[in-house]
């Protein structure tokens, strides 16, 4: 029986992996109080339209909404409503069937990843350029160490970037499906004001399969590429990223680092699931750097998914440690800021609380909102976005055999994509740097996004130029 999942799983072997569908949950109120946030610095965004949305998909738009708080001071102090986003996936139409993963991989032992075509059923409806946007869940450390920085604490900025670099981590915990392989040219934006940040990315090689993303934020850039070499032996898949990820503040001060290993184990039989390990060197231009350590998962550790870390100032010296795990929260001790050297721990870092309706793919709420496509954002997207494609569209819905025919379409017509790059293609958005060979931002994208202009991006979802 080699099915997906066969321990800790009651199913039959019929529908293995799939879990029944919390309905009980009808509560989809998003609490305002606790996500309301002042937008006196809303640099990052300067087009600030909200969209307001409920589960019966109306939309409302506020333009420049600030709701007026009388509380405290007797001051009226400005808030911005946030957008309502989406807090689960839609109901699936059909149900689900399942189909064995080893019947689809066992020809493909020792090849690359990304080649093997795997039915829609083995999909998360998340694009790999929504999972990277993913990484920025917990962006507001970066707004936290522009401040510690600006206040001259350049330890404790260092600490929350580190912090930030583990956080991306967190939302692979219990995720056992790909996620979609975008086309070639496909972006994806996110403009999420109530956390002070807007984000694009775009696929910019088909092979070697190349994402780049960029993301501005309230004090900071960040960008970055995202390029794995995937092999996979049977039981395990080893994952190397390569590329750097550059967060810039304003002031200057500049990190870069690399994500470590991932490796995927139980492909054949038993629970899927991943672990991330090796070192990962966040470098600094100023005073300090940070080394983080992801250990190396051994069959008997009782601890896992440990991450540790060390701030060193640019003499080598130790002046703060860090300890935690990257699937739930990270500590940290400063041992010499000159000022104190106190033994006490501090949070720095803990994970959102899950769903309350996971369904088989585990998203956590901040992946359920990235996928969502209300009428007014439908109207603004380039027709290159993600949120689009329509085999993600229906395999979201739960129409499983719709989804797999325009998958299939999609495919053929991407075979297409080596040839483009062949014959001269370049990305719509990103241009690659002759000094450093990494791929930068030319900007331009929220002009054009303002003025509905796509010149220049094709319909890359829709029939066949020749069919
Ligand atoms: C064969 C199929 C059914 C197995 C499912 C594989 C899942 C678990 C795999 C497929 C693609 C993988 C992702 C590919 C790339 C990266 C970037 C890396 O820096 C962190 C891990 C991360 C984000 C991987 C996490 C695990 C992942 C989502």
């Amino acid at each position: 029986d080699l099915f997906l999942s066969e321990s800790s799983n009651t199913e039959s072997s019929d529908d293995a992996g799939i879990q029944e569908l919390d309905e009980s949950s009808d509560e989809d109120d998003y609490n305002f109080c606790d996500t309301r946030q002042s937008f006196s610095d809303s640099a990052a965004s300067p087009d600030l339209r909200m969209k307001h949305s409920n589960s019966s998909n109306d939309v409302q738009q506020y333009d420049h909404n600030f709701v007026e708080s009388r509380s405290g001071k007797g001051e009226n102090e400005c808030l911005l409503l946030p957008p309502k986003r989406r807090t689960k996936l839609p109901e699936p139409v059909e149900k689900e069937k399942g189909v064995s993963l080893w019947s689809m991989i066992k020809d493909n032992v020792g090849k690359d990843l990304t080649r093997v075509c795997l039915p829609v059923y083995f999909n998360e409806p998340i694009s790999s350029l929504q999972k990277c946007f993913e990484d920025l869940e917990y962006s507001h450390l970066l707004d936290r160490a522009y401040d510690y920085g600006l206040k001259g604490n350049s330890v404790m900025r260092t600490l929350c970037v580190a912090a930030f670099a583990v956080s991306g981590y967190a939302s692979s915990d219990g995720r056992p499906c790909k996620p979609f392989n975008p086309l070639l040219g496909e972006t994806y934006e996110a403009d999420f004001p109530e956390n002070g940040i807007r984000f694009f990315s775009e696929k910019v090689s088909h092979h070697p399969m190349v994402m780049a993303c960029h993301c501005e934020g309230r004090g900071w850039k960040f960008w970055g590429e995202s390029n794995v070499k995937s092999k996979f032996w049977g039981q395990t898949i080893q994952l190397d990223p390569v590329g750097v990820l550059t967060l810039e503040f304003d002031d200057g001060e500049i990190f870069k680092w690399s994500k470590v290993t991932t490796t995927i184990n139980n492909l054949i039989i038993g629970r899927l699931y991943c672990h991330h390990h090796g070192t990962m060197k966040i470098s600094g231009n100023r005073q300090h750097s940070c080394k983080l350590t992801f250990k190396q998962q051994s069959f008997l550790e009782r601890n896992p998914r440990q991450v540790q870390g060390v701030v060193e100032d640019i003499g080598g010296t130790k002046v703060a440690t860090l300890r935690g795990k990257w699937d739930e929260s990270l500590y940290c001790n400063v041992t010499n800021d000159g000022v104190n050297s106190s033994a006490e721990s501090t949070l720095l870092w803990e994970k959102h609380e899950p769903p309350t309706n996971p369904t088989r793919y585990n998203l956590s709420s901040f992946a359920i909102t990235l996928n969502e496509l209300t009428p007014n954002l439908k109207e603004k997207l380039p027709p290159t976005d993600s949120r689009l494609r329509p085999d993600q569209r229906h395999l979201e819905n739960g129409e499983y055999d719709k989804a797999n025919s325009e998958k299939l379409r999609l495919e053929t017509r991407q075979r297409m994509a080596r040839k483009m790059q062949d014959n001269g293609w370049k990305p719509r958005w990103f241009d690659r740097d002759t000094e450093d060979g990494a791929f930068h931002y030319t900007g331009g994208y929220w002009e054009a996004r303002e003025q509905r202009k796509w010149d220049g991006c094709r319909d890359i979802f829709g029939e066949l130029p020749d069919k």
